[in-house]
């Protein structure tokens, strides 16, 4: 491997499958710099998810491999770096109060509780969801628990982070405040995968359309995003205002 300066993610020829059955991911080849606010659009069930997995080193691949700032990912370790907001919030809530699982990044990486504290302190300024910091978590709803999970990651101040599928469950508010936040946001950094592409045009600069566990385009949001052909070949709708 000859690590690239400013490279964040390599992954080279990755193949995976679930229970030996068909790869999910093919073969699959893909670098991620530093200033990247890649987001990553396809139809359901295309492998977006997976290939989180396998960044992330929870899931492990059959052939290939993948590196995180120049570490090669070992299966199941824990990579402070990268932060992944999962598309399913109830994968990521696993603590009952709000409090207790925005502060599990913080605490998992060693920090006193006076800074992991101020860590959940901010995340939940951030976000503007100070007033559920007593609640418990089965009570929250769905936009709720999003919110929570988002503030987990925020609290954790990964170089790297993961947003599958953010803004689901979100109303148009707290979409709008999450779009103006990851625009300032100071990660080295980001992914966004989401049905939402006028939310992945406003946020990126960089687009991958995923299709089958292989990645079929991978440049400017503008030029995929308008591309009718391509996009239809995807099960994918130009956006309006792209229209
Ligand atoms: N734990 C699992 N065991 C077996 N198959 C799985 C598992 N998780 C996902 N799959 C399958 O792998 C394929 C890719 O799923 P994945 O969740 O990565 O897709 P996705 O692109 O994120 O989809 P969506 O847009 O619907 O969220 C799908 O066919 C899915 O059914």
């Amino acid at each position: 491997m000859f690590w690239e300066d400013k490279m964040v993610v390599e992954m080279n020829q990755v193949t995976f499958s679930y229970d030996k059955k068909d790869p999910v991911i093919k073969e699959l080849s893909l670098k991620i710099y530093e200033g990247d606010r890649l987001g990553i659009v396809g139809p359901n069930g295309a492998g977006k998810t997976t290939l989180f997995f396998l960044m992330a080193g929870v899931e492990k691949p059959n052939y290939g491999n993948v590196y995180l700032f120049g570490e090669k990912v070992l299966h199941k370790r824990f990579y402070p770096q990268l932060g992944m907001v999962f598309q399913n919030t109830d994968d990521q809530l696993f603590h009952p109060s709000v409090w207790d699982d925005i502060a599990f990044g913080p605490r998992n990486m060693g920090l006193s509780e006076d800074m992991v504290r101020n860590r959940v302190e901010d995340a939940l300024k951030i976000l503007e969801i100070s007033y559920l910091k007593d609640r418990l978590i089965h009570q929250l709803s769905g936009g709720e628990k999003r919110l929570v999970s988002i503030a987990g990651i925020l609290a954790m101040g990964s170089d790297f982070v993961i947003y599958d599928e953010p803004t689901s469950n979100l109303d148009m508010y707290h979409r709008r405040k999450l779009i103006d936040f990851l625009k300032k946001s100071k990660e080295k950094a980001l992914i966004v995968a989401s049905h939402d592409l006028e939310f992945v045009l406003e946020v990126c600069n960089r687009v991958i359309i995923f299709d089958k566990g292989c990645i079929v385009a991978d440049g400017a949001p503008k030029d995929i995003l308008s591309n009718k052909v391509l996009m239809e070949k995807h099960s994918l709708e130009v956006p309006y205002s792209l229209r």
